[in-house]
């Protein structure tokens, strides 16, 4: 396809994506099917364009003076893809291209950015969280969020159950990895470029192999938090499709058990292929359905892990669509899942035992506000300083160690953002029960 083609695609799924509140991977799936002449790397250049436009959806429409998808898509041309109006023009001239530009148009194409716009404006964040993001970062609340509005590279872990760093490496040289500087065992493939064609991960033989999984550096760093040792008895209470469950399992060398559990049992079938890819041989899965439930595991753990469901406002840089349709009403949903989550868990936590509490969300609400609440009412818990945890665990580079003690909050959990740790938003506090 010609570039005037997938511009016009890209309004047209982005305007899907605006008016019919549809996911981006689903709007440009529908055009797909429509558009059958596409290859897919016209399917990622358009979905790439699409996401850019949401990435910066206020700012851009701030300095169109319009929130159409079509201003939108032009302003992501020209600002994110750093397009010039030549460039513009010879792509609209093309057959299927949308309509030329008009004079409004090709003069706010070339305005620099408006200092004053609100905060909200050029941090590029839904206004109605001004005040959480003014409580959880004070007067960096834009920088914080301008840096959730760029695009995130694809982090790996490797699996050392498989592979070790230098088997890893050259495996991981035909998709141009460079070492992450907080992890030991962590790689990173630089933010894609929409619109130059890429290697995918998963169709390298490493991957296929199991050397390595694709995690992100702060889902690493959460993990590391754990400092699960093999023989350990851990419950995984909300494993999903088992990213950390998977990380454990060789930090743990398969010795000792997992135990993952969460409450949708097919989120958890998804985790058997990982499995045997990762050779990973001391996981259990749970199932809520089945009869034996979690009852003998009670009072039993060293370690239970609360990968918490929540706002998901960390992953912003990957998923922007996400970012326009958080409410206050999920937020308050959330909150409430959480603290059900946190108290039904810790009675898997036998006495001296752990409990790891992560979100992959910045919000004090879903974070240290649930934590200090959950304290409150539980005395036999104390919070202990995850950083510590996280440095015994031998994972961290001392870059690692420096940055993880940079994000430590005053109670001793840690706040990640892409900003001060370059990996998504994520949080993480431990508590201990007393013996
Ligand atoms: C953030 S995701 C987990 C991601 C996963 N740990 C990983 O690393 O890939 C949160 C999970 O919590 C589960 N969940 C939600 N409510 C739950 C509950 N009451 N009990 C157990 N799991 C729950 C969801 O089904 C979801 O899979």
């Amino acid at each position: 396809m010609r570039d005037g083609g997938k511009i016009d695609a890209a309004i047209s799924v982005l305007t899907d994506v605006l008016t019919r509140h549809q996911p981006v991977k689903s709007a440009a799936k529908d055009w797909g099917k429509r558009a059958r002449y596409a290859g897919s790397k016209d399917r990622a250049w358009v979905s790439g364009l699409v996401l850019d436009a949401l990435r910066n959806k206020l700012s851009l429409a701030h300095a169109m003076g319009s929130d159409e998808p079509r201003a939108l898509v032009l302003g992501a041309l020209t600002h994110s893809w750093k397009w010039d109006i030549g460039r513009v023009d010879e792509a609209f001239d093309q057959e299927h291209a949308p309509s030329a530009l008009t004079l409004d148009e090709r003069e706010r194409l070339v305005m620099a950015p408006d200092p004053v716009a609100p905060a909200y404006v050029r941090g590029d964040y839904p206004e109605w969280m001004s005040p959480m993001m003014e409580r959880a970062f004070g007067e960096e609340a834009v920088v914080e969020a301008q840096a959730m509005a760029v695009r995130a590279p694809v982090d790996l872990r490797i699996n050392t159950l498989k592979a070790d760093v230098e088997k890893a490496e050259k495996a991981l040289r035909s998709v141009h990895a460079e070492p992450i500087p907080l992890l030991k065992n962590g790689y990173r493939i630089p933010a894609p470029d929409p619109s130059v064609r890429a290697n995918s991960v998963e169709s390298i033989p490493a991957y296929s192999k199991g050397w390595v999984e694709v995690q992100d550096a702060g889902s690493q760093l959460a993990a590391a938090g754990a400092n699960a040792q093999p023989g350990e008895q851990v419950l995984d209470y909300c494993a999903g499709g088992g990213g950390k469950s998977l990380a454990l399992a060789s930090t743990m060398q398969n010795k000792g058990q997992i135990y993952a559990y969460d409450i949708e049992g097919r989120r958890l079938s998804a985790m058997i292929p990982r499995l045997q890819r990762n050779g990973v041989r001391n996981v259990q899965l749970r199932h809520p359905q089945e009869d034996v439930g979690l009852n003998d595991l009670e009072h039993n753990m060293d370690l239970v892990i609360i990968d918490a469901p929540c706002t998901g406002v960390g992953t912003w840089r990957r998923r922007p669509d996400s970012k326009w349709r958080v409410s206050d009403r999920a937020l308050q949903l959330r909150r409430g899942q959480q603290m059900e989550i946190l108290h039904k868990a810790c009675s898997f936590v036998k006495p001296g035992g752990r409990l790891l509490y992560i979100t992959c969300s910045f919000l004090m609400e879903e974070n240290e506000d649930q934590v200090s609440a959950f304290l409150a009412d539980r005395s036999d818990f104390s919070q202990e300083d995850v950083v510590a945890s996280a440095i015994r665990s031998g994972q961290l580079t001392e870059e690692g160690e420096r940055v993880l003690e940079a994000c430590r909050r005053p109670s001793g959990s840690v706040r990640l953002t892409p900003r001060t740790a370059g990996t998504d938003g994520f949080f993480m506090a431990l508590m201990r029960r007393e013996s």
